[in-house]
């Protein structure tokens, strides 16, 4: 998958088994979040660790902002978390010097990011200065709506737009916040009746089954909840012309179902572009938080959206192969500057050398003479 680098951390005092994946750096230091699962094998966690990496560095390159692709697995329970294991792990991060910077995943509590930030400063997401990344992440999936709506409807207003989000979380609940504060008129599904009756009451929302949520007949859906859920027994059902949502991993097999998608007419939303507003908060969190600008890139979302739609279509492509290609050109660009600089600075070094040799050997003559 052409990382630049893969680290396996292992101590045996405190017990420890980690692997830092460094996909690419052309762009800026590799970031990416830690994550704590009990793999079957050291292999599921490699593979883990290289794919989740590798999705960083498209996801940040979408994203337009100067940070490389990374991603941390530690392999243990989570019964069996210890401040001395998230200590020891921060010294490996140490080592690296800042090449990665990491934060909160699965299984991780601020406290345990804390604990890390205890051994080495390469974490983000140890205070948090702008009251967490569902908020951020919801603005960013709501451009994206209005950007498919736009493309796929021709439509600028979100007016009367029927939208079905599946999950009511952190992001799912302010993403329907900002729907119906534009007039869109929503069905929404949860696991948790206490989540849907919440909206319902707030948003006016229409609630479904979440089984009933793939087949309604409305403008957009919008997978809030988990990955994997636009598969082949889900995309005969979907009606909706648009998929623009926050989770992960929406698509089943990425190259089979991104294909069924767009044989179907169906706009999707590459997830990892339309969900960047968390990695754009981490990041701001990092450089210093300040809010106008964080808002700013989040804007990037919706017209990076629109390039892709564009591509996709002039090429006869689907919208995630578009987003690969302009992820990859974004990167190769940074690299062929950062070889320029290095070029520049080496052939500098070089007449400096010259003129250091000319001076002497002037001097010398005129010594001489
Ligand atoms: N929080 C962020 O900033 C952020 C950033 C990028 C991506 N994401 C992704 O977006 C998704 C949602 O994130 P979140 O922070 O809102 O998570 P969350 O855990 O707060 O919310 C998920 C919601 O989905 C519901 N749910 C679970 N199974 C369901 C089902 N079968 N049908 C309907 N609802 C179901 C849960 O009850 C919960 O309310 C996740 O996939 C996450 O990885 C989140």
């Amino acid at each position: 998958m052409g990382h630049e680098q893969v680290l396996f951390c292992h101590s045996k005092n405190p017990d420890i088994k980690a692997i830092i994946a460094i996909h690419d750096t052309s762009l800026g230091s590799a970031m990416g979040a830690t994550r704590l699962w009990p793999y079957v094998s050291e292999e599921a966690a490699l593979k883990d660790a290289l794919r989740l990496s590798r999705g960083m560095t498209y996801k940040a390159a979408c994203a337009n902002i100067p940070v490389g692709g990374g991603k941390a697995v530690i392999i243990a329970h989570p019964k069996d978390k210890t401040d001395e294991l998230f200590r020891a792990y921060g010294r490996f991060i140490e080592r690296l010097n800042g090449r990665f910077i990491t934060g909160q995943d699965v299984n991780l509590t601020p406290e345990d990011v804390r604990t890390i930030s205890q051994e080495t400063s390469y974490v983000v997401g140890v205070e948090e200065k702008s009251g967490g990344p569902a908020p951020v992440t919801a603005l960013g999936v709501f451009l994206g709506i209005q950007a498919a709506v736009e493309f796929g409807l021709l439509s600028e207003s979100l007016q009367g737009v029927k939208v079905a989000v599946q999950g009511l979380g952190n992001v799912g609940k302010n993403l329907c916040q900002q729907l119906h504060e534009n007039g869109a008129k929503l069905f929404v599904t949860d696991i948790s009746k206490e989540k849907t009756e919440e909206v319902k009451r707030l948003f006016g929302a229409t609630v479904v089954e979440p089984d009933e949520i793939y087949s309604l007949n409305v403008e957009v859906f919008s997978p809030c909840a988990l990955g994997g859920i636009i598969n082949s027994e889900t995309i005969p059902l979907i009606q909706a012309p648009i998929i623009a949502g926050c989770a992960n991993n929406q698509l089943g097999e990425e190259k089979i179902h991104s294909q069924m998608l767009a044989k179907k007419g169906i706009l999707y939303c590459p997830d990892y572009v339309i969900n960047a507003g968390g990695l754009i908060n981490v990041y701001n969190e990092m450089i210093g938080y300040n809010e106008e600008k964080a808002f700013q890139q989040l804007h990037n979302i919706y017209d990076t959206l629109i390039e892709i739609f564009e591509i996709a279509q002039q090429q006869g492509v689907t919208t995630n192969g578009a987003a690969k290609q302009l992820a990859e050109q974004r990167i190769m660009m940074a690299r062929s500057l950062k070889n320029q600089q290095k070029r520049i600075q080496e052939s500098g070094v070089r007449i400096q050398e010259e003129l250091l040799r000319w001076g002497a050997s002037s001097a010398g003559r005129l010594s001489v003479g």
